[in-house]
């Protein structure tokens, strides 16, 4: 048996990327273990690398040097035991909302369920979300947090171990985003999913994470340090945004990070390499 408190084992990272001007560190010394179930944020600077290391656990790329491991394997290329959702839901325009799920479910599942079973899976999806509503509707024909739900149940569908998320709310509206958070939280607690997500804003750090993870400024950023956010895990308690707006531990996690992002690592804006 694996340990579970290093579900996922990211040991020594380092990402390089060849540009014209020679090679572009990245990343440089990355470690962390993440637990199965844990809801881990990676917040930072514009341009210091969360993508880039959202890629690396996704399979997209490879690093440049260290390892990656999931369950004690190392993480050679994207599988479906990691599904992403990125900023922009990538669906396929001419689909339906429930053809969309199924063809993701399909890859995963298709070679070993019958067509009722997959449909079962995507339809389960949809109603995680609450889109049993819209699944025939086509992209077009719904909201921004609406496709953006879609999103998320096509990667639910796909029964993945760990769910990667390249801020995906960054596109939508104040009050969309606070409702598709409060939904994360319930998948969460539905699921237990272990996710890591990238974010640029601080209280949807604080509000669904475990920890946060912060990274220093690029180049060659590396993680500086990692916050306990000191409430029970939104897995076993839903965090209720109006009373953490008076939650002593929810408001010091705040100052926490608004600390190293604006006093420890303030931003000076540098040409790009
Ligand atoms: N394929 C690439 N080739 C060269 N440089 C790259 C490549 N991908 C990323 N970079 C550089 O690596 C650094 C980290 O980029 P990354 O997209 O991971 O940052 P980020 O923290 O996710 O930024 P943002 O918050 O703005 O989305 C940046 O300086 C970026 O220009």
């Amino acid at each position: 048996m694996s340990n579970p408190s290093r579900f996922l084992r990211i040991e020594d990272v380092g990402m390089s990327f060849p540009t014209r001007k020679g090679d572009f560190v990245a990343l440089r010394n990355v470690r962390l273990d993440v637990a199965r179930g844990e809801f881990i944020a990676l917040i930072g600077h514009s341009g210091c690398g969360k993508s880039t290391l959202l890629n690396l656990v996704a399979g997209l790329t490879t690093p440049t040097s260290g390892v990656l491991l999931l369950e004690d394997r190392e993480l050679r290329g994207p599988g479906p035991d990691r599904a992403v959702v990125f900023q922009n839901h990538s669906l396929l325009p001419w689909m339906t909302c429930l053809e969309n799920v199924l063809l993701a479910v399909e890859r995963v599942f298709g070679a070993t369920e019958k067509k009722a079973q997959l449909k079962e899976r995507a339809l389960a999806a949809l109603n995680l979300v609450g889109l049993s509503h819209a699944r025939d509707k086509r992209p077009g024909e719904i909201s921004g947090g609406m496709k953006q739900r879609v999103g998320i149940a096509r990667a639910l569908a796909m029964a993945p171990k760990m769910l990667l998320m390249d801020e995906p709310f960054g596109a939508l509206d104040a009050l969309t985003r606070a409702k598709l958070q409060d939904e994360l939280m319930r998948i969460v607690a539905a699921t237990g999913s272990t996710v890591m997500m990238v974010t640029h804003d601080v209280d949807e750090a604080v509000l669904l994470s475990d920890r946060i993870v912060m990274l220093t400024n690029g180049p060659a950023a590396t993680i500086g340090e990692v916050h306990r956010v000191p409430l029970p895990p939104v897995r076993e308690a839903f965090r209720q945004r109006l009373e953490m707006a008076h939650n002593a531990d929810y408001l010091a996690s705040r100052e926490a990070v608004l600390e190293f992002l604006y006093h420890k690592q303030a931003h000076v804006e540098k040409e790009a390499a």
